[in-house]
């Protein structure tokens, strides 16, 4: 029997114009994060989020994205933004991650030496929705367009999966074709190299849909 069509998520990450959040709605994307990690020049207020929420088509996910945040702060967040989903890219345990009452994405930093064990991450944060693996270091910020070595991407994940780091329109075909991740998740890789911090492309932003849908009948 042949395989079901299969259709890579895509989430816009770092989103700080309510246009742009608008464009990814109209361009089929699934779900935009905002970001609220100190040290992050993405970074944006629970009001201005709340503002681009309203410029978000129906059935388009809002993430709300931390890096060890107090929790009084994801609480504030969470009641004035209403994201559908959390993505912790901290040192968060699966204590602190599930403490919200919403499904989560733990992100995994794949720079460096260290090799992952799927069975360690499920022990780890049994309660997480999915990972999400980025290009950075451990310790550092993520949001720095850094790739991993794909290779390392493990096969034996359970949960859902997410590609991040690096990702461009040039090289998210091959991402897609050579890892066949549950979806990507970009931010500098549709941001115009010398544009304002968080600010999008559109044209990148669109090239960026094509090639993963180019990726997925492939
Ligand atoms: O975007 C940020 O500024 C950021 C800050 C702190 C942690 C994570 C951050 N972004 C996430 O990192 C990935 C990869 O970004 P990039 O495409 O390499 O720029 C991105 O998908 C965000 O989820």
């Amino acid at each position: 029997m042949s395989q079901p069509p299969f259709r890579t998520r895509i989430k816009f990450c770092g989103m700080t114009r309510p246009g742009d959040v608008r464009l990814a709605g109209e361009l089929g994307v699934d779900a935009v994060g905002f970001v609220f990690a100190a040290r992050s020049r993405r970074r944006v207020d629970a009001a201005q989020a709340a503002a681009m929420v309203e410029a978000l088509a129906p059935m388009v996910d809002a993430v709300a994205l931390f890096m060890d945040n107090p929790a009084e702060e994801v609480r504030e967040v969470i009641a004035r933004v209403r994201p559908a989903l959390l993505q912790f890219h901290g040192d968060e345990d699966e204590a602190f991650c599930r403490s919200f009452g919403l499904r989560y994405l733990k992100a995994v930093p794949m720079g460096g030496e260290a090799s992952l064990d799927p069975l360690q991450l499920h022990a780890r944060w049994p309660s997480a929705a999915g990972f999400l693996l980025d290009g950075h270091a451990p310790g550092e910020a993520g949001g720095g367009g850094v790739a991993f070595d794909w290779s390392k991407a493990p096969r034996g994940l359970i949960k859902p999966w997410f590609m991040a780091g690096g990702l461009t329109p040039d090289n998210v075909h091959d991402a897609v074709a050579s890892t066949r991740p549950w979806g990507v998740d970009v931010a500098s890789g549709i941001e115009a190299p010398d544009g304002v911090p968080g600010a999008k492309d559109g044209a990148r932003m669109r090239r960026f849909v094509e090639e993963v849908r180019r990726a997925d009948c492939g």
